[in-house]
């Protein structure tokens, strides 16, 4: 049992003998009252014994006088009328007295009667007295065990934490001895810190003035060092602007050595349906290990050979891809302009390679992202506004795909500022400035483009999507400004219209989408041959980007193939030489077909 319950218990037994004790004291008052009472009582019933005993006494001596009387009647007829009236009046007071005694005992049986109840009332109380009395022995008795427990029990809790206290104690004075040792062996230590402090003190109380010396050289230092980078800095911006001008006049050499457009080749995978049929899996083109600008196409036992910028073979990422691509996209910050098609047949992969699916995202957000980080790696120097717009070209008709009224037809004119530039009044150009920005223009985009039509798959494959991006920056250093431009434009599918057999509105939009193709494929033409006049107005799609198509501008046609048998493939690869398609730049002299037998 514990210390706290053995307390607990001595206090509650305590309070039951301090209850008893107080239930005796009550009693012994109410026995002393009765006893108290029994005594008056005792003493009224002798007063009243004595009043009869001297009644009865009277009476006696009436009785003795009355039979002296009654002895001699005639003696009292004869003697007087006076002793007759004497006794008639004894007679009465006899009578009186005779009451007065039947009274009286009646009264003294009275008391008696209460003298025995009160004997016994006092009997019963001293019986009860005594059970108390046991009562309180008993409960003395158990209080006194109780004590004695408890007794024991606090002498052996007493005992337990004494010895516990003796071997803390112990411990306490074998750290205690620990401490003096470490101490003692501190105290060196000690002095080593003491004279330190006062060699540090020493030194603080100096520190202020060997600060303002320090200060004074540093100022001195930092004026000469300012002056040395100011005139660094020059020396720099010199060779900056020298070095922009000799890239500037390295690119135009490229450009002019390799022409500004290049044209890559992407084949993509074989989807699982083409695998599960096993004719159309088959697949005519093979790649060149050593030279990834190579395609191999096997036809009719002869193999062609196809010289390209870039041939992507169907594993390539998207990333890889986008490799090859970003220097063109950065360039755009430099202020050229820049335009990257996606060419093919209906799901080739045009789609895919500029749009991307969700996890996979392709050239567009790329080049967005690529851009911002490019520009906030200029910073502070230049300060750059990123622009975009998003256009649809269906059935020679332009849309404005962020617009508030998407299926509105756009114009193209001429801007009135005289700079000879075109412009589309009311297209809507979004200023982004962060990927989530990015990402919300493509939803809207994607949204408008999926409410103006009814299948937007077979929409999209029959009408071209650009992604206009205007990058404008100004540097404060220099007071330089430059404006670029990256077009990215999804092409609509390349059908031959003869093969597809299309008639009514599928007609019209295939001779629109070979329209526009033709004339883009008549201005690159144009544009390689360094001809005297462009015909970019032949088509809403040239006319638009004829700014990003002319003069020292890029462009990269992006050929996209679908694997499987040569009947499959369409004009990409089937264009005769000379024909106005754009792919027929893979039959001009300088990509090939050279043809192997
Ligand atoms: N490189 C690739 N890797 C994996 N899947 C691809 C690749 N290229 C295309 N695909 C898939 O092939 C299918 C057709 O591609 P996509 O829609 O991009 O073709 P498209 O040329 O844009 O067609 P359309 O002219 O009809 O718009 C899609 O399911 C796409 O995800």
């Amino acid at each position: 049992m514990s210390p706290e319950c053995v307390r607990q218990d001595a206090e509650s037994l305590r309070r039951e003998v301090s209850r008893w004790e107080s239930q005796a004291r009550q009693r012994e008052r109410r026995l002393a009252e009765l006893e108290r009472e029994l005594l008056e009582k005792s003493s009224r019933a002798e007063s009243l014994r004595r009043q009869l005993d001297d009644a009865t006494r009277q009476l006696e001596e009436s009785r003795r006088r009355h039979g002296e009387y009654v002895s001699q009647p005639v003696e009292v007829e004869v003697e007087s009328a006076d002793s007759q009236r004497a006794l008639a009046e004894l007679q009465a007071k006899n009578g009186g007295l005779q009451e007065q005694l039947s009274v009286q005992r009646q009264l003294l049986r009275e008391l008696e009667t209460q003298l025995h109840e009160s004997q016994r009332t006092c009997a019963q109380l001293r019986t009860q007295i005594l059970v108390y009395e046991g009562e309180m022995e008993r409960a003395q008795g158990q209080l006194e065990v109780e004590m004695q427990n408890l007794e024991e029990e606090k002498n052996r809790v007493i005992e337990e934490a004494f010895i516990r206290a003796e071997s803390e104690m112990k411990a306490v004075h074998e750290n205690l001895a620990g401490v003096r040792m470490n101490l003692l062996s501190l105290q060196p230590a000690l002095r080593t810190l003491t004279c330190d402090y006062n060699s540090l003190k020493r030194q603080v109380q100096d520190f202020p003035f060997m600060l303002d010396k320090a200060i004074t050289e540093a100022k001195q230092e930092i004026c000469q060092v300012i002056s040395d980078v100011s005139s660094t800095n020059q020396e720099l911006l010199r060779k900056y602007k020298r070095e922009m001008n000799l890239r500037k006049k390295c690119h135009n050499e490229l450009v002019r050595l390799k022409g500004n457009i290049r044209v890559f080749c992407r084949v993509r995978p074989v989807s699982q349906e083409e695998q599960d049929s096993a004719a159309d899996a088959k697949t005519m083109l093979s790649f060149d290990s050593d030279d990834d600008a190579i395609l191999y196409l096997a036809n009719k036992g002869k193999m062609m050979t196809f010289e390209l910028d870039k041939v992507f073979p169907p594993q390539a990422t998207q990333q890889e891809v986008f490799q090859e691509v970003q220097s063109l996209v950065t360039s755009c910050i430099d202020g050229f302009n820049v335009c990257i098609f996606a060419y093919g047949q209906t799901g080739s992969g045009k789609t895919y390679t500029m749009e991307g699916v969700p996890d996979n995202p392709g050239i567009n957000q790329r080049a967005l992202r690529l851009l911002f980080s490019e520009v906030t790696e200029k910073a502070p120097d230049w300060d750059y506004k990123i622009s975009v717009s998003m256009v649809e070209i269906y059935n020679e008709t332009l849309r404005n795909l962020l617009g508030e009224n998407p299926s509105d037809k756009l114009d193209i004119k001429m801007n009135p500022d005289g700079s000879g530039q075109l412009y589309v009044p009311g297209l809507t150009e979004f200023t982004v400035q962060s990927p989530e920005d990015i990402n919300r223009v493509f939803e809207l985009g994607h949204m408008n483009r999926a409410t103006a039509c009814t299948n937007l798959n077979e929409h999209s494959s029959r009408s071209h999507a650009l992604l206009i991006i205007t990058v404008s920056g100004f540097n404060s250093a220099t007071g330089n400004r430059t404006q670029g431009k990256l077009n990215l434009v999804d092409l609509a599918g390349s059908e031959r219209i003869g093969k597809s057999g299309a008639e009514g509105s599928r007609l019209r939009e295939a001779q629109c989408i070979n329209k526009s193709l033709s004339a883009l494929g008549d201005v690159i033409n144009a544009l390689r041959g360094k001809h005297s006049h462009v015909p970019f107005r032949n088509s809403r799609l040239t006319y638009l980007l004829q700014d990003s198509l002319n003069g020292d501008s890029k462009t990269l046609m992006m050929v996209q193939v679908r694997p499987g048998p040569l009947t499959l493939w369409g004009p990409a690869f089937w264009a005769p030489q000379g024909c106005a398609d754009p792919t027929s730049i893979l039959y001009s002299p300088v990509f090939g077909p050279h043809e192997y037998s």
